[in-house]
């Protein structure tokens, strides 16, 4: 079941178009990646699907609800973690909480929400003196303060460093797990590989691709490698005539091939196949940054 719904949603700021006929769904359960450069139109397109911004034209439905007549019902039910979201740092933790708490009918447990994202400590620290990973911790408890089906989150892992980063990943994936619909907002490739279910590549207004992770990768036409050594009698054109390459070389007892969908998978077959024994293998496999700047035609 489809918990969002956006068909050709359009938006221009003076004669700048920022969304280009944009339409996705997202289903209920599920972590969907919003991904694309510097001004590719994420914020706007999530900012008219939070009902914070107004499309020119097309449909939005968020539950069911149209977050422009029906926003003020729709953000009781939704959770967002604003972008570069500051709270006064000698506010403390649990006053935070409180605060938002204030904003819902039906609030979650405070304690339970600061012992899932490991606040439990820090409930009576001020909000400045956390440290980043903390600071992002709080940030989205705040969001999922309402009890929401859905969240939006924006800028996750920014500036934390890895381990930081991992434990917020499994967190967020406790959240899908239980049942929330995550809506993901980054610049982050690793970040969408490791996390999303799907995700949508937004570039100039449009999206230029839609998938898993997986398909993404391999529908977007980057390129993969593998080379090897061999001492024996190789048939290089055999290699070049497998659908999926692109090009083979050979330099001495090194041959290396590219190309692209199923080429690891083809060439190590076509070795075993002719009982080719090869040493040194290596591959070079594409990742979701590679397809990121197939798609994109450029990096971030
Ligand atoms: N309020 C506004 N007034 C005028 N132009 C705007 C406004 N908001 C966004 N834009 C323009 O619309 C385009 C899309 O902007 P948007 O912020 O949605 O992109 P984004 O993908 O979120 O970018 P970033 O990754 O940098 O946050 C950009 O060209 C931006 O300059």
């Amino acid at each position: 079941m489809a918990v969002i719904e956006v068909a050709d949603l359009t938006k221009t700021y003076g004669g700048h178009t920022a969304l280009d006929g944009v339409s996705f769904t997202v289903e209920d359960g599920e972590i969907f990646g919003l991904l694309g450069p510097n001004g590719a139109g994420k914020t706007t397109t999530v900012e008219c699907v939070e009902g914070l911004r107004r499309a020119d034209s097309g449909t939005v439905r968020v539950l069911g609800l149209d977050p422009v007549r029906q926003g003020r019902e729709l953000r009781r039910r939704i959770g967002v973690q604003l972008q570069r979201a500051h709270l006064p740092d000698t506010l403390r933790v649990r006053e935070a909480l409180d605060l938002y708490a204030s904003f819902y009918p039906s609030p979650r447990n405070l304690g339970e929400l600061l012992a899932e994202w490991g606040l439990e400590d820090q409930r009576e620290v001020m909000f400045g003196k956390l440290s980043g990973g903390q600071k992002q911790r709080l940030f989205i408890a705040l969001a999922l303060v309402g009890d929401p089906r859905v969240v939006f989150l924006d800028e996750l892992t920014t500036g934390l460093d890895p381990q930081a980063r991992r434990a917020i990943w499994e967190l967020v994936r406790q959240l899908r797990d239980g049942g929330v619909t995550v809506v993901l907002v980054s610049h982050f490739m690793d970040e969408v590989a490791a996390l999303c279910d799907r995700a949508a590549i937004l570039d100039r207004g449009r999206i230029v691709a839609e998938g898993t992770p997986g398909e993404l990768i391999y529908g977007s036409g980057a390129h993969s490698a593998l080379s090897f050594r061999t001492i024996e009698e190789l048939d290089l054109s055999a290699l070049a005539e497998l659908s999926s390459v692109t090009r083979v070389e050979r330099c001495a007892e090194t041959v290396v091939v590219s190309g692209t969908g199923s080429v690891i998978d083809e060439v190590t077959a076509l070795l075993a196949r002719n009982r080719i024994v090869v040493s040194n293998l290596r591959i070079h496999e594409r990742s979701l940054d590679d397809a990121y700047v197939a798609i994109t035609g450029r990096g971030r």
